[in-house]
């Protein structure tokens, strides 16, 4: 069954410790942390001190996706405030091979991630460092945004280049994610879908996460 990490980006910031539970209760596997710099994106959002404020709050895993310049200057922070994957963007430094051996010697999973306007070729030389590729399917910054179908042809390249050289990497998706892209995301090959908006703007967050779920099933 596919996963389904809740982005608390879309949370209520008030009541955060509320919502990650809410979150874990129903079936969520990871907590998709967005940390936006206002350089790389135009939006700031968290620091290391958040992750380091929500890690006795759950269990599950801290999946923590890094929108800023040389996120190299902060792997050591985000990983001693208790990340379990640290993702970098490969557009976000010129030395994105060194930025994923610097996580896993913080001994946090590796992840590697790339814009709608990337291509997979950009990061195919990473691609044997990575416990985890991320494809954004929509612009990063914000959340409830529109999917970007067309990026779901990277995910498809991905699971042939993971079959071809036995990578073990997870393939997640972000950005866009509801009942009904979700299960375009499962068919073309995902492991793991981010779903900020579509699992908290709502008054039924169990059935929203469930929703994402069934989309392994029904297709
Ligand atoms: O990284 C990002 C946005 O930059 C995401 O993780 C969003 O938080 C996803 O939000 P939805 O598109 O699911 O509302
Ligand atoms: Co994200």
């Amino acid at each position: 069954m596919v996963k389904v990490a809740p982005s608390i980006l879309s949370a209520d910031f008030a009541n955060l410790e509320r919502d990650i539970k809410l979150v874990e209760k129903h079936g969520a596997d990871y907590i998709h942390v967005d940390v936006m710099d206002g350089q790389f994106v135009p939006n700031v959002t968290f620091g290391p001190s958040m992750v380091a404020a929500i890690r006795p709050v759950t269990d599950l895993t801290l999946d923590v996706h890094l929108m800023m310049i040389d996120p190299e200057r902060f792997i050591g922070d985000f990983a001693d405030a208790g990340s379990d994957i640290i993702t970098v963007h490969a557009e976000s430094t010129p030395h994105i091979h060194r930025a994923m051996q610097m996580i896993k010697q913080a001994g946090v999973k590796a992840g590697i991630v790339i814009n709608p306007g990337t291509p997979v070729s950009a990061i195919e030389s990473v691609l044997e460092l990575a416990d985890l590729v991320l494809i954004m399917t929509v612009n990063p910054g914000f959340g409830g945004q529109k999917f970007i179908t067309s990026c779901l042809d990277k995910v498809e390249q991905l699971v042939e280049l993971r079959n071809k050289n036995d990578y073990a990497f997870e393939i997640e998706i972000d950005g866009g994610v509801d009942d009904q892209t979700a299960k375009l995301c499962v068919a073309a090959g995902a492991d793991v879908l981010v779903a900020g908006s579509y699992v908290y703007n709502s008054d039924n967050v169990a059935e929203r996460i469930a929703k994402v779920k069934a989309a392994a099933i029904n297709d």
